[in-house]
């Protein structure tokens, strides 16, 4: 029998630093690694032509009108970035309480899904379903007279939705709206209509936070929305267990994908979904994650590159496998300056 010495575990046998000396046993023991199969980046989308919008909140970000946005594809695919997540910026007229806007085949999402899968078919294509860029008072559902958001009138109109972006082509729908039960009726509906393959990634904990201001200003509908909140369907801050209920609900119906947003702030759910389920598991770093970091590097408070490298290396290290990031394109070309050095 071996017994192992009473000094093993103990300083100065064991020196913590030993390993951390050199670049090369730092790499060696290195349990987490970002890469650029991991980004997803997430885009807005204008109408028009040869259009390229600043966001005032986001700096580095810009909507861009159809034809743009395919040179910004190209650039994506050629960085290596899997998937793009596209987010249309409806124009104020096109909005209505009832958000028929949001199946109009004709409608932005549809046709930008078109031109970019014309030409670029390797590149993954996903789209938002959810009724908040398309509704006059900015809800992810529709009113009833007294205001609160109905259920199951509203997952109708996402099944709508959904069938009309798969028939665009999309790879993969993303219901952000939270409503019960739209996983199920979107799955039921896209392998009625023979789209066995279009993915679902659902944003099954979805938290009611305070992080998607500049998201609302890049879509323009932070004053759709004024002061009313999204507390009725999305979730509690305060709420772990209801997350891990939300994403075997969505399991259930048939997602093929789960996410948590916002990220940073919420590392722990991140960490208890991808180890509880063991399903492909997606975190949203959120307008305000990002917004928050390029102020404080535009002010020369923080370094950009290294503290956004840090907190997309966090979210792999809670259990991400993927992350839908305004920093995708940047971190791609770091990423690979890292590999070149
Ligand atoms: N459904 C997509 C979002 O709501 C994004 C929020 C954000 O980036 O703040
Ligand atoms: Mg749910």
């Amino acid at each position: 029998m071996t017994t192992h010495s009473t000094t093993v575990g103990y300083f100065p046998g064991v020196r913590m630093r030993r390993m951390r000396r050199d670049a090369f046993s730092r790499r060696l023991m290195r349990e987490n690694r970002l890469s650029t199969d991991d980004l997803i980046q997430p885009l807005f989308v204008l109408d028009g032509e040869k259009q390229r919008q600043p966001v005032p909140s986001m700096p580095g970000v810009e909507r861009l009108s159809i034809d743009l946005l395919l040179e910004e594809a190209g650039r994506l695919v050629e960085l290596g970035i899997p998937a793009i997540a596209l987010f249309p910026v409806t124009p104020p007229d096109l909005k209505t309480p009832d958000a028929r806007e949001a199946y109009n085949p004709n409608g932005l999402a549809p046709r930008a899904v078109r031109a970019v899968k014309a030409q670029f078919p390797e590149l993954g294509v996903m789209t938002d379903v959810a009724l908040d860029p398309f509704t006059s008072h900015g809800q992810d559902g529709v009113l009833d007279d007294q205001g609160h958001i109905l259920n199951d009138e509203t997952v109708e109109i996402l099944v709508k939705q959904t069938l009309c972006h798969a028939e665009a082509g999309v790879d993969i729908v993303a219901p952000s709206d939270m409503m019960d039960g739209r996983v199920g009726a979107m799955r039921e509906a896209l392998e009625a209509a023979d789209h066995v393959n279009t993915r679902i990634m659902a944003y099954s904990a979805k938290y009611a936070s305070s992080y998607y201001g500049p998201f609302r200003d890049a879509v323009g509908s932070a004053a759709n929305l004024g002061a009313a909140g999204k507390q009725t369907y999305q979730m509690d801050p305060a709420n772990t267990d209801e997350a891990m209920r939300e994403v075997a609900l969505d399991l259930e119906e048939g997602a093929d994908m789960v996410m948590v947003k916002p990220a940073m702030p919420y590392l722990d759910i991140i960490h208890r979904v991808r180890t509880t389920f063991g399903a492909p598991t997606f975190a949203y770093q959120v307008s305000g994650e990002y917004a928050m970091l390029m102020a404080a590097a535009k002010e020369g408070w923080l370094d950009e590159r290294a503290c956004a490298l840090e907190a997309l290396t966090a979210m792999k290290r809670a259990g991400a496998d993927g992350i839908l990031t305004y920093f995708a394109a940047r971190a791609a070309q770091w990423l690979r300056e890292d590999e070149n050095k």
